[in-house]
């Protein structure tokens, strides 16, 4: 049976609603290592942030204290001829609040830049950890969630940093700091304001029960707008060529309309809390100035005293109201920390070895063995490869053909360890793809399939992709090479086109061609073609065909192609079928026989009567 730790690993409880208290117990723990690795680099600064702040509201509290001698012994004194007294209060009340402004100025530039600091290391932590991530994480994950991550998450970690901790910082100082001094004014009268505590600690644990929950419900539906839209604009073509549009309308219209419900219940609970802060500080400051001036006039307390309580008094309950703020932005900012942490504690599944094997020196390709290979995608999903073995001899060029949902871009996609076998070894020459350092897999096993990515840039950037010290002459004889360099010398600034640009855009098959040359720069020694020519006209494809065979004469090669006249270029022709070799043979041995691919081929060639 798997403990919580293993159960509630990574992501796995982002999307549960009614937690159990170890799990949650074990949530927040992690919550706090990672705040705890993201502060220690500027522990320093924290602490003089801290010693500002605590400087800041001494300074600032000192202000009443001032104005009371001014009155009390100021001022008669100052009547009876000596304004020295009044002017040292006067110069010292002057002092403490420049200096108290001085401090905060600093604070707010150390803290400020704290936040930021610690913010773009979080960003740039999650950016590399969810590129490190493999593949499968990415197909149930989704980009949207990824995003909510960086954005909104971080957004609200931001929030906190900058409002919250100042505010609660400043509201904890300065009503402990006034607490003891209205008991040290005078105590009795003290006593009074304090029992106002007993309801704000009540409304005050009210409060973060409630704003909790409300809050944890506001970061779901955000982050679930976040994907939906992600997702229609991811796509946008399928959404217009099927008319979903008002369909993902009301969709959005939905998750938008419970974004806003969340945040009104969390902003009534603010409002509830704010209001009953209020109420309690103005009931108190009307008992204190009724007991107060009675006892004025009575002559048992001096006027002074009375002014400075009263001053103490609003700076006592307006830090409350900041109180409030933060915790609404450190309930945000916790259900954040959570999916954050959650997402940086998912651990690659295709991992780099940790005592890679060098691979042998090679010449001409290398050898590819599937060494009882099984394979599913996810841990419950059905085996999309039961027991698979295959050799194929360095140098061989073999074609993958079998009807859809085969498994032939899944062999291909473990070829280039996109995925790592559930048993059984995928070998390069011998050495498992597992054992062999990332960047030495890259180097001798390129895929090519008909995605086609470009990044931004270039179309000379985007070749450069498989080389990127490779000369401009390299470039260029890599699309010559695979018959890309005519249509690239007429786009608009040749090579220098930006592809992302107006008039830069490239079709699917010169997006294929550009493939291509990245491909042919790189040089691996086992190159993986998945449906990679499926984009091109018959005459490109023809043309691109007497590039491959020689672009492929001295290398392994994978070709998945449904069009027969590339698979008829390859050495070997491989039938899979549900996950297994059905039929393996050379193309015209196959052809000769009267197995699948002899009908297949039959078929293909009387449609082209
Ligand atoms: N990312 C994935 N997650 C889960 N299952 C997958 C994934 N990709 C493929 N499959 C499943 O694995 C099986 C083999 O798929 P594969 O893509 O290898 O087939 P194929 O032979 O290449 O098909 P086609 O000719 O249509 O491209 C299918 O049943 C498919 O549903």
């Amino acid at each position: 049976m798997s403990t919580p730790e293993e159960e509630w690993r990574g992501v796995a409880a982002e999307d549960t609603e009614n937690l159990t208290q170890r799990a949650t117990l074990r949530l927040q723990k992690r919550s706090r290592a990672l705040l705890g690795r993201l502060i220690r680099p500027h522990l320093g600064a924290t602490v003089l942030a801290l010693a500002l702040v605590v400087a800041e509201n001494l300074a600032s509290l000192a202000g009443p204290l001032l104005i009371a001698a001014a009155i009390d012994n100021g001022i008669p004194s100052a009547m009876g001829g000596d304004a020295t007294t009044l002017a040292w209060c006067v110069g010292g009340y002057l002092a403490a609040t420049t200096g108290s402004a001085g401090l905060r100025y600093a604070f707010l530039r150390l803290s400020g830049r704290i936040g930021q600091d610690l913010l773009l290391d979080l960003r740039q932590r999650i950016f590399r950890h969810a590129q490190r991530l493999s593949l499968s994480f990415h197909e149930s994950y989704t980009s949207g969630k990824v995003i909510s991550r960086l954005t909104s998450d971080v957004d609200s970690l931001d929030d906190l940093l900058e409002n919250g901790v100042d505010g609660l910082l400043s509201a904890a100082l300065s009503v402990t700091g006034i607490a003891v001094l209205l008991l040290v004014l005078d105590a009795p009268l003290a006593l009074f304001v304090l029992a106002g505590f007993i309801p704000l600690l009540l409304a005050a644990r009210w409060f973060f029960r409630n704003s909790n929950a409300a809050y944890r419900n506001t970061r779901g539906a955000i982050a679930k707008i976040i994907v939906q839209f992600v997702e229609t604009m991811n796509g946008m073509r399928a959404v217009q060529a099927f008319r979903r549009e008002a369909r993902n309308e009301s969709i959005m219209a939905g998750l938008n309309d419970s974004f806003r419900r969340a945040n009104h219940r969390a902003l009534d609970v603010v409002a509830v809390f704010t209001m009953t802060v209020r109420l309690v500080g103005n009931i108190s400051l009307a008992v204190v100035l009724l007991i107060g001036a009675w006892r004025v006039v009575g002559g048992g307390l001096e006027l002074g005293v009375l002014t400075a309580f009263l001053l103490y008094l609003r700076r006592f309950y307006d830090p409350l109201d900041d109180m409030a703020m933060f915790a609404n932005a450190y309930s945000a900012a916790t259900a954040a920390l959570e999916k954050i942490s959650g997402v940086l504690e998912e651990e690659p599944d295709v991992r780099e070895p940790a005592a890679p094997v060098a691979l042998p020196p090679s010449a001409l390709g290398r050898a590819i063995t599937f060494d009882s290979v099984e394979f599913r995608y996810t841990p419950t999903g059905p085996v999309v490869l039961p027991e698979f073995d295959l050799v194929i001899p360095s140098g061989q060029t073999v074609a993958l053909v079998g009807p859809t949902g085969a498994g032939k871009s899944t062999l291909a996609k473990l070829v280039a360890r996109f995925y790592d076998p559930t048993a059984g070894a995928v070998r390069l020459d011998g050495v498992a793809l597992t054992d062999i350092a990332d960047a030495d897999l890259r180097q001798a096993v390129v895929m090519v399939t008909q995605e086609n990515f470009l990044f931004a840039g270039s179309v000379a950037d985007n070749i450069a992709l498989g080389k990127p010290d490779a000369t401009r002459a390299e470039v260029e004889s890599a699309a010559g090479a695979v018959g890309a360099h005519e249509f690239i010398s007429r786009l608009p600034d040749g090579y220098d086109t930006d592809v992302r640009k107006r008039g830069g855009r490239l079709s699917a098959g010169q997006r294929q061609m550009v493939a291509f040359a990245r491909a042919f720069l790189a040089d691996p020694t086992v190159l993986v073609l998945d449906e990679a020519t499926s984009s091109l006209d018959i005459p490109t494809e023809r043309a691109v065909q007497g590039a491959l065979e020689s672009v492929l004469a001295d290398r392994t090669a994978l070709i998945i192609a449904h069009r027969l006249s590339t698979v008829l270029i390859a050495d070997r022709v491989l039938v899979i079928d549900d996950g297994r070799v059905v039929e393996d043979g050379s193309p015209a041995d196959l052809i000769a026989g009267s197995g699948r691919f002899a009908a297949l081929h039959t078929r293909w060639r009387d449609s082209l009567v």
